[in-house]
């Protein structure tokens, strides 16, 4: 057997700060990266074309990073569980390693990859929790139960010290020349372009991909937005965001790597308000690892409401009304701004999410499972955990302790787009129509016709004393 480590890439797009390849590093110098576009998973009906290609632009620079460090990134398009045992024993490998998932289709799939590698004698090691800074098997209540609320999670979660980042691979060895055809007889391709793969994105990438665009994107916002991010995280028109979600979504960058710089942020701080914003980043940090724990601990989450009461609850699921939130033609602004902003850069606002994810719960009273999937198909972060918890916190389905939360649409503008900018640059039929209307959402019907756009499409008032009544009634047969 040669000393070939196969490093199985899949949420983890990076070679720096990486756990999983530190580990497979102190068994051998000749490690070779591999990832497998998995066909189950890009046949789904949930895949976003603009995730897609900032993928597809991660691994481009992957390959990158494994050529200068002395390596190479190989490419299947495969099934994972027949290609992994398959070229890993055809180049006759000593082992496979790869970082542990919490999603549910990777925990079967991974199994079967073991099966796969036992019956070749190929030795595995998948235990890494690479992309979060505790795993799931290391936070529990003091009755040794996973946490299903947030702020104990958090007090636990931010009392356990935190790794540091680790060595970034350098001075690896490739495959020799006869095992480089042995891997393109077993089914190694050029990587492709998402075009290739039949997903077409025609606009610009708003976030560049590869580990040095994130590592870049993390500096600008250390040096800049973090100082400012409790109060400016809430406001969709201003840049106060990290915009690290993509990145992070697919392992560009390490979680120590940014936890470091949130400490090395707080040390340069001098200010009480400048440690509550990094204090208040590091709760969305945290945030995204609750939800990857819920995801873990209960994989029903993955099929539906977790409460009892929204198992059955009476959606009234009206087509048209999708469609129109969909394209954001609902007649409400910020509703429609949010909707426009991601149909057209795949992002939108954490603000936003709420706001439309609540829309179309409580408004229009659409099953969250709608939204839940159109997110999937359009946002460039699309992840499974942090979207299902985004939406059912969003549709009071989840977790959440608090039992019934509705925004009204006019109130959220008048807070949080008070100048209805953020409004005007994603709905320009709406630019000169008065700020005062665009953010009571009230604008006359004779302006909606004279700008072609539409007139709400449902009365909030009437539709939330709607969606109270059938929650109590769900409460009552619950
Ligand atoms: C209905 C709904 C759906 C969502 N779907 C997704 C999704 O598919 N993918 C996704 O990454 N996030 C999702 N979120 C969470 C959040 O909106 C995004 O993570 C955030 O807007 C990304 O922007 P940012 O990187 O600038 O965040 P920042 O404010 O800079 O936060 C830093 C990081 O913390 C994490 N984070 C922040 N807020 C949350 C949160 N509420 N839940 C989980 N993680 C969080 C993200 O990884 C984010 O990049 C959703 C939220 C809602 C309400």
């Amino acid at each position: 057997m040669s000393d070939l480590i196969l490093f199985w890439h899949r949420r983890d797009l990076r070679i720096s700060d990486h756990t999983g390849l530190a580990a497979a590093r102190e068994k051998s110098a000749k490690i070779v990266g591999v990832f497998c576009l998995d066909p189950q998973i890009l046949q789904a009906d949930d895949i976003a074309p603009v995730r897609v290609k900032y993928m597809i632009g991660c691994l481009q620079a992957l390959k990158e990073r494994y050529q200068q460090a002395g390596s190479q990134l190989l490419i299947l398009h495969h099934d994972p569980v027949l290609a992994i045992p398959q070229l890993a024993a055809a180049l006759n490998a000593k082992a496979v390693f790869w970082n542990w998932d919490v999603e549910p289709y990777s925990q079967i799939r991974d199994l079967a990859v073991i099966d796969g590698l036992k019956t070749h004698g190929i030795e595995f090691l998948n235990y890494n929790w690479d992309q979060l800074l505790h795993p799931p098997t290391e936070i529990f209540s003091g009755a040794k139960t996973p946490y299903t609320v947030y702020t104990p999670f958090w007090k636990n979660w931010s009392s356990k010290p935190k790794a540091n980042p680790v060595t970034t691979l350098a001075n690896l060895e490739n495959l020799t020349a006869k095992e480089q055809e042995i891997a393109q007889a077993s089914g190694t391709i050029n990587l492709p372009s998402a075009e290739d793969l039949g997903f077409i994105w025609d606009g610009e990438l708003i976030i560049s991909p590869g580990e040095l665009a994130a590592q870049a994107r993390l500096d600008h916002f250390a040096n800049y937005a973090i100082n400012e991010y409790q109060e400016q995280r809430n406001f969709p028109a201003i840049d106060g965001t990290s915009q690290l979600s993509a990145a992070l979504k697919f392992g560009v960058i390490g979680m120590r790597t940014i936890w470091q710089t949130t400490i090395e942020a707080l040390a340069n701080s001098n200010s009480e308000e400048v440690n509550a914003s990094i204090k208040t980043w590091q709760q969305e940090l945290a945030w995204r690892e609750f939800y990857q724990h819920c995801m873990y601990h209960f994989p029903q989450l993955a099929q539906g409401a977790y409460r009892d009461n929204f198992k059955t609850f009476p959606w009234r699921n009206n087509e048209k009304y999708f469609q129109a939130w969909c394209e954001g033609k609902t007649g409400y602004p910020i509703v429609d701004a949010a909707m426009r902003q991601l149909n057209e850069t795949g992002w939108m606002h954490n603000r936003c999410r709420m706001i439309v994810a609540s829309f179309l719960t409580k408004d229009l009273i659409i099953n969250p499972q709608w939204g839940e999937k159109y997110f999937m198909q359009t946002l460039i972060d699309g992840d499974l955990s942090a979207n299902n918890g985004g939406w059912q916190w969003s549709a009071s389905s989840g977790m959440d302790p608090k039992p019934l939360r509705i925004f009204n649409p006019a109130s959220q503008s008048q807070k949080f787009d008070a100048e209805a900018e953020y409004i005007r640059q994603w709905i320009p039929e709406l630019r000169s129509i008065d700020t005062e209307y665009l953010v009571s959402g009230k604008i006359p019907p004779l302006e909606c016709h004279r700008v072609n756009y539409p007139k709400p499409i449902v009365d909030h008032q009437k539709q939330q004393a709607l969606f109270k009544q059938l929650y109590q009634g769900q409460k009552a047969v619950s």
